[in-house]
């Protein structure tokens, strides 16, 4: 069995990828959750990596949040992020972890890119000022990747996935992804008979969404590649980058009315155009990944039905009771407490 640390497998990606990989039934998958095991503490990641010696990594922990958590919490995205990378890859490099996925995310590219958005577009341009912070962390991740495979022939392949949900999301209402945020608030508008619903920005930015599952898959299918073309992928002479996505996508206004009939909400819909829109568009190009033989199979109505039904099966239905952190995870609790929900 191939022992497998997924870093993180308490959180959207984490929790995917950990079914994804259980059912191929080649792993031995170790898991450590953050209260256990600190990933910004060093001493503590290293020790930890010497004594479990996992065979390759996942690297799905880190500081995440949407648009707003991410303008009002700079700090946090930044030293977080930096901070738990730097533990593991070290860690990961001292005791010999042979392969590593390293989760970065689409905002790493430039906001004003070219669409679709090819892996060479990576600092070709300025970024998107509500999230510099994150995605600096994150090409720090994706540098440090090439960086260790350069020096010390390391196979460290970065994956930039696109905007994620599905099962296990925050559903934080200031502080979570717009996807889980707007089921939320549209369902909290069904229960409360609230005649309209509020959804930030103009409408107009395009986002490109992937169900969780489907990438936890992805992350299996690279992890499970054979050696060569692994090697050929974290190969010395080009940054080891991945686009993961659909390579298609949809206005948030298309998106609002799409959770508000999978929700069943009736009433009106308004855009509030004093919150920020962030990256006007960001579709990946994924042509890379297809040629690998990986493509998505969820499409959005069917994921969203998904989350919606994790969403009620996790949260009280009723009017009466709110969709609070109380019913949140132990972690969601704690990240609310630390981010001052
Ligand atoms: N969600 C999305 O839309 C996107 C996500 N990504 C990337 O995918 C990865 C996973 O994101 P996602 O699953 O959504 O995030 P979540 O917030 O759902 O999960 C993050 C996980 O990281 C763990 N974690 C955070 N800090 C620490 C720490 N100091 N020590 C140990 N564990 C820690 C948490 O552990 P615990 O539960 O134990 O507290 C949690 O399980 C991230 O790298 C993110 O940047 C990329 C693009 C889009
Ligand atoms: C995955 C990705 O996620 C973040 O970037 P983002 O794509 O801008 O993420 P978002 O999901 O928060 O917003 C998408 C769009 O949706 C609009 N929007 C409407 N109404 C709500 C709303 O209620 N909540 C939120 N959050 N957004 C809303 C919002 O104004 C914006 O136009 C970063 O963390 C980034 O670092 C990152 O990696």
């Amino acid at each position: 069995m191939i022992k497998v640390f997924v870093a993180g497998h308490r959180g959207l990606v984490g929790t995917a990828t950990t079914q994804a990989l259980a059912s191929s039934g080649k792993y031995e998958i170790v898991t450590r959750a953050r209260a256990e095991l600190d990933l910004s503490d060093r001493v503590a990641t290293r020790d930890f990596f010497m004594s479990a010696r996992p065979d390759f990594v996942v690297m799905s922990a880190a500081r995440v949040g949407g648009i707003l958590a991410n303008s009002n919490f700079p700090v946090e995205f930044l030293h977080e992020n930096l901070a738990i990378q730097l533990s593991v890859f070290e860690a990961a490099h001292a005791s010999g972890v042979k392969r590593m996925i390293f989760l970065g995310s689409s905002c790493i590219y430039p906001r004003d890119c070219a669409q679709p958005i090819k892996e060479e577009y990576l600092l070709t341009g300025p970024l998107e000022a509500t999230n510099r912070p994150y995605a600096l962390a994150k090409i720090a991740g994706v540098e440090a990747c090439w960086a260790f495979n350069r020096q010390h022939q390391t196979a460290y392949l970065a994956v930039m996935p696109t905007n994620l949900y599905g099962p296990g999301d925050n559903y934080h209402p200031d502080h979570s992804h717009v996807l889980p945020a707007l089921i939320r608030r549209f369902h909290e508008a069904r229960m409360s008979s609230v005649d309209a619903v509020t959804v930030w920005g103009t409408g107009n930015p395009r986002r490109e969404f992937m169900y969780s599952a489907d990438m936890g898959n992805a992350i299996a299918f690279l992890l499970d590649l054979p050696l060569k073309q692994f090697a050929k992928l974290t190969a010395p002479d080009a940054a080891p980058l991945l686009n993961v996505g659909l390579g298609h996508d949809i206005t948030i206004h298309e998106l609002a009315h799409l959770v508000s009939d999978t929700v069943g909400f009736k009433g009106k819909i308004i855009f509030d155009d004093t919150k920020p829109d962030g990256t006007p568009r960001k579709m990946l190009d994924v042509r890379r990944l297809h040629n690998l033989g990986w493509t998505a199979k969820t499409d959005l109505r069917t994921g969203l039905h998904h989350a919606y039904n994790d969403f009620l099966n996790r949260y009280p239905t009723s009017p009466s009771q709110s969709v609070a952190p109380q019913m949140t995870s132990d972690k969601r609790a704690k990240q609310d407490a630390v981010i001052g929900a």
